[in-house]
Parts: C-alpha cells; structure tokens; sequence
C-alpha cells in the first residue's frame, strides 16, 4: 500500500492511554473541564481522545484556541449530532445545536435583529426595573429582621422573570413552572446535556447503558416538562387574548402561520420550541450564574466589595433608576464580572464544535469529523497568561484592554467566531444591573459564625457550571440614601 514519506506524516496528537471500547471515557470524572485540566497540564494545548468512539481534540490554551475559533473559523463551526440535545432540541432545529447549514444561518440574523439588537434590549428596561423593585424590597424585608438571603435563588428568580416578559411575553409565575421546579428543571436538563451520553460514543450498545444509568428516563422527563411549558406559552398568546405590542413569541407564531420559510425551512410548531428551549437555557441560567459566583468571590473578597460599592455609590447616588449610561461608567464593576468570568466561565467547555474541513493547529493536523472542545476554564487559569492565576484580582484587567467579546482569546467566556454567543450583550447588561442594583442598596455580610474561608467555591457539574452549594448572605440595608 502506499505510505507517505517519513517527512509528511502527520505527527501524532498527543494522547492519554486509552482503554478498548470506552476509550478515555474513564478519565474525564465529573467535573470534565477539571479533569481535561489535569491531562492537558501532561499532555499539552492540543489533545487528543477518545471518548467511546469519538475522536476528540481539547484546546486548552489562547494560542491554540486563537487558531481553532479565528484561523480555522469556517472549518470547525458546526455542532456534533448530540443525543441530549437532539431530543431537547426537537431535532436540531434550535440555533446552538444546529449544524452550519443556511437554516442555522437565517435564524441567527433573525434573533439577532428581533432579539438581541441593543434597540430591543434597551425596550425590555422597564421590565428589568419593575422586577428589581420586587427584588429589592423582599431583600428590604429579610434586612431589617437580620435574615440570610439565598441569592442563588434571588438571581435565577430575577432573570426567570426578566426573560420570561421580555422575551415570552408573559409573567413567570402562575406558569407550569413554579420557581422551584424550574431550577430542578434548568438543572437537570444542563445535567443531561452536559454528561457524555453512551448514546454518542458507544455504537450499537450506548443506549443500553443510558437506560441503565438513568439518563435517558431524566432527558425524557426534561423534555416532557419543557414541552408543557412551551404549549401554556402558546394557549398564552392565543389571537385575541392579549393587547400591545407583538412580542418575540407572537412574531415566530406569526412566521408559521404564514408559512414563513427560514433558510431552508418551513418554520413548524417544533422550531418554534426548539428555539424557544436555547433562550431559557441558555439565558437564564448563564447570567443568573455569574452573578452567584461574582457575589461568592466578593464575599470572600471584602476589600473588592467595599471598592466596588464606592464605585457604584459614587456613581448612582440619590437616583431612583440605575440606567444603562450609568452602568456603563462603572469601570471597576466591569472588571469584577470578567474577573468572575476568568475563573468561573459558566459554560467551561463551550459548546463542541464538529470539524468539517481538515486543517492543523500547532502543526497537529486535525480530521473532518472530529469534535472539538476549547477549556476556557483552563484558559483562565494558564499560569503563562495570568500572573498569580488563583487569584480573584479585578485590578489585573486595568492595565489591557482584554474582554470577553470574543477578539481576545485570553477570556473565552461568550466563545468565538460564528458560533459566539448571540446573547452577550443581554447577558452582559443583565449582569452589570443586577450585580450594582443588589451593592447599591444594601451591604453583604457573611452569616453569624462564619468567616471568609467558609466560603464554599464548590462546582456542580454539567454543560454550564454553577456553584455546588447555595449563597447565604445576611443584607445590611444601606441607609445613605
Ligand atoms: C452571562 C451570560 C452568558 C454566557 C456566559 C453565555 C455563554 C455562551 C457560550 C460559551 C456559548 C457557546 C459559544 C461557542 O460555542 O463558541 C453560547 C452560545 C449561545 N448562547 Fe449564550 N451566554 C450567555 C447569555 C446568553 C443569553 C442571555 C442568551 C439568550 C437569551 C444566550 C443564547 C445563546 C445561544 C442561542 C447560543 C448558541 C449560538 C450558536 O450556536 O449559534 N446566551 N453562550
């Protein structure tokens, strides 16, 4: 047979050992971003698995990541056919899951103009300050009898309801998802989707061991959920039923009335679904996310807060409205959250990618059909990037104009390229008004017996990463105004 000569033979991806069948499944443990860590550390940036049959290349340096998402762009933007995601995404008809076809296409440019435009975010403002009002004044109530508050909630019941009005159109509660089922739901659907399902990498047999393990009954049960969820969202918006103005969810059901063709498809019921699944999964709980984790760092970081609140107070003063002109003059708020983001991505993997054209990074050529994941989580914490890694210190970004819109592969937290999050702009705003709304108003004290190093920095697993434990904090309200 013909060989290549010695010169032009690929040089071999660095690679674990692997076991027959599962491959390197073994090695990835439950928290994977951690895991793919500790192998790169021996392995190097560029590393190949295999998970069950699946040939997979971890990235997990700015420079290697640089070469994936912007040399390499337009060969590795597609999306591996998952099995989790093609049943919560009625079969990969949502935008994060489609591959790079022209429907994927046509339905960015669409959100992007209906959804995500600065223009529609800055109309959503009233709602956000409504919702903060409630937010504020339950906080009120537990400052003045001393109580904890559990700002894990407290953050996801604030971006639950600010996206379900701004986006769906309609209030939160009363829906089939009362607070507390949907945080087991939002979980336990970013749980499925973030495990490696044996369905994927195992032929033949991987669907056995998913029954057997409980993932596929839990996927299932996600997805039935979601979908009741979805039709009350439809019986809501209903012709006739409601006033004002046309929101996001009106305007799809409008497209599938008149058989509105989006690329190459007839938008259905189905696609309406699945896209409504990426904004309240990839919304909600990314944003809510971040500021748990900033709030967690800030409590273990008292000379941060106290900067920060200066700044904030300095800035807002007597006005009964935060606006978006004065969030946008809080530098160091700014620093804080991409610090946050820098140590604590809540999407640490991002979202695989599938190569679809053959090309190499650091002169390791990558094939067609190789999943790709870039560890953003590793990326922010290279010791040949950050000085002193570990460490949550705002003040490293005063000095360079890195951020996280995806131009500096440093900090990686909205990903890169084509597939770049639609919704940093939302998720950024979202932040920066609930983070300076909740250190404007009150200050946050550690509960009774308990002192910085108690903080529990924890992870819980899944496709986004959110702190293992809840956040008690005790609110002082700030009398100064
Ligand atoms: C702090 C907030 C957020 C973070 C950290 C975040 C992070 C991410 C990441 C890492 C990706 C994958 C990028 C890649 O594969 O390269 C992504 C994709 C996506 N995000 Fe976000 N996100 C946030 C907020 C939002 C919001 C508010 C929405 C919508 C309401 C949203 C909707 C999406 C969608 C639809 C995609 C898929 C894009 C595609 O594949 O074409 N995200 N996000």
């Amino acid at each position: 047979a013909f060989k290549r000569p010695k010169r032009l033979q690929h040089r071999p991806i660095p690679s674990p050992p692997r076991w027959p069948i599962i491959g390197n499944l073994h090695q990835l443990g439950e928290l994977q971003h951690q895991s793919l860590w500790n192998l790169s550390k021996k392995y190097g940036p560029v590393m190949l698995l295999k998970l069950g049959k699946v040939p997979t290349v971890i990235l997990s340096s700015s420079e290697t990541a640089r070469q994936a998402l912007k040399d390499n762009d337009l060969n590795c933007c597609s999306r591996p056919p998952l099995a989790g995601a093609r049943e919560l995404s009625y079969n990969n008809k949502d935008m994060s899951f489609s591959p790079y076809n022209d429907y994927w296409k046509e339905l960015r440019k669409l959100c992007a103009r209906e959804l995500f435009s600065a223009k529609q975010i800055h109309s959503f403002q009233p709602i956000k300050d409504e919702e903060i009002k409630k937010v504020i004044a339950s906080i009120s109530e537990s400052a003045s009898l001393n109580h904890p508050v559990n700002l894990t909630k407290t953050f996801l019941a604030l971006t639950v309801s600010v996206v379900c009005k701004a986006a769906f159109g309609v209030s939160f509660e009363g829906t089939v998802l009362s607070n507390d089922r949907f945080n087991k739901l939002v979980r336990d659907a970013f749980e499925t989707l973030g495990s490696f399902s044996a369905t994927d990498f195992i032929p033949h047999v991987g669907w056995i061991i998913d029954q057997f393990t409980g993932l596929q009954k839990m996927r299932e049960k996600s997805v039935r959920d979601l979908d009741a969820f979805y039709e009350q969202l439809f019986d809501l918006h209903k012709e006739g039923d409601r006033q004002g103005r046309e929101d996001f969810v009106d305007m799809l059901l409008r497209f599938e009335k008149e058989g509105t063709v989006v690329g190459t498809d007839n938008l259905t019921r189905n696609h309406i679904k699945a896209i409504l699944m990426n904004i309240l999964l990839g919304g909600i709980d990314t944003s809510a996310i971040t500021m748990t984790w900033a709030m967690s760092e800030l409590a273990r970081n008292p000379r941060v807060m106290k900067k920060l609140q200066t700044e904030i107070r300095s800035q807002i003063k007597n006005k009964e409205r935060i606006s978006f002109d004065d969030t946008d003059q809080l530098k160091y708020l700014k620093m804080v959250i991409k610090e946050t983001w820098r140590l604590h991505p809540p999407t640490p993997l991002l979202l695989p990618r599938e190569v679809t054209s053959e090309f190499d990074i650091d002169g390791y050529t990558i094939p067609v059909k190789t999943r790709l994941h870039v560890n953003v989580w590793a990326i922010g914490r290279d010791p040949d990037t950050w000085k002193d890694p570990e460490m949550f210190f705002p003040e490293r970004f005063m000095d360079n104009n890195i951020d996280a819109k995806g131009q500096n592969f440093e900090l990686l937290s909205f990903g890169s390229g084509r597939r770049i999050c639609p919704g940093i702009y939302m998720g950024t705003t979202s932040v920066e008004f609930g983070l300076a709304s909740l250190l404007y108003h009150f200050d946050w004290e550690l509960p009774e017996g308990m002192v910085v190093e108690d903080v529990d920095m924890e992870e819980a697993p899944g496709l986004t990463v959110s702190k293992k434990s809840e956040l008690l904090l005790v609110p002082v309200k700030y009398l100064d105004q």
